[in-house]
């Protein structure tokens, strides 16, 4: 258990970057950034959205996650010299209705369409399902934010498992284009470069579209702020990044 404790110590000294212990949003109060990018991840179950947001956050990758009730997760970054407070949403996954029409999509997952100011949506390339269900996806996010420019990235995740391949990259890149954003394959088992990438384009995108405002004064004051993450979670994932399931191949 000491050592635990050590190990914990060790690791945050080298790196503030380090696991899924969110960075005090504004630590220090002459520091607080004037921009807030808020990015939601969304997708049908079991396609990676956590394990994207993990990888991104963190550089690694964790073999298990448990099916996810939306956590927040915030940050300050650097995005083309400019100090920005950086949000993620990750979401419970959405599902096709029956006759494929519409969407199963909890209450909580429309909050966090309406808060966001940017769009991660995920398929997985081993899933056929999951990349149709992209297209109602962003039909509800549209019907949500009927005017204005979407920031939006599309995501085919697990292109580690080539031989598995249901969604042709092809097929990813004319959804994009139809969504009027950009596809990226990635694989968040593999690799940390596709996935940051894919968000820090993203993000870029979306500082541009606020400009020198936040999104709240954008689009007037938001409703409820997505629930944060609650500190039991926090701690049970941490305890699985530092147990031997970690399977990673980077070095921070
Ligand atoms: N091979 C491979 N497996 C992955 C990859 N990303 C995630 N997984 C695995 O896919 C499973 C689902 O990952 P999650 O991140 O929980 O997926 P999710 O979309 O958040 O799932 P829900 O909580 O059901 O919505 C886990 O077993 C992950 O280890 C990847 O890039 N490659």
């Amino acid at each position: 258990m000491r050592l635990l404790v050590q190990d914990q110590r060790k690791m945050s000294s080298y790196s503030s970057n380090f696991l899924l212990v969110p960075i005090p949003e504004y630590p220090v109060l002459d520091c607080v950034p004037n921009k807030t990018v808020k990015i939601v991840v969304l997708g049908a179950s079991n396609v990676g959205k956590t394990a994207l947001i993990v990888r991104f956050l963190t550089k690694r990758f964790i073999g298990d996650y448990e099916a996810n009730t939306g956590a927040l997760y915030s940050r300050k970054i650097n995005l083309e010299g400019e100090q920005v407070s950086l949000q993620v949403q990750d979401t419970p996954c959405v599902a096709l209705q029956d006759d494929a029409d519409g969407l199963y999509c909890q209450e909580q997952i429309n909050r966090s369409i309406y808060w966001a100011d940017g769009y991660v949506l995920v398929f997985s390339i081993t899933d056929h399902s999951s990349y149709r269900t992209v297209q109602p996806l962003y039909q509800h996010v549209r019907k949500i934010h009927p005017t204005g420019n979407i920031p939006v990235i599309l995501v085919g995740n697990k292109c580690d498992l080539l031989r598995a391949r249901q969604v042709a990259a092809s097929d990813g890149e004319a959804l994009a284009q139809e969504l009027g954003g950009v596809y990226f394959e990635a694989s968040a088992r593999e690799n940390h470069e596709g996935v940051h990438a894919a968000f820090l384009h993203l993000c870029q995108e979306v500082s541009r579209a606020l400009g020198s405002c936040n999104g709240e004064k954008r689009r007037g004051l938001h409703l409820v702020r997505p629930k944060s993450p609650n500190m039991q979670d926090l701690k049970r994932r941490f305890k699985q990044v530092l147990s031997s399931k970690v399977k990673s191949s980077t070095t921070l």
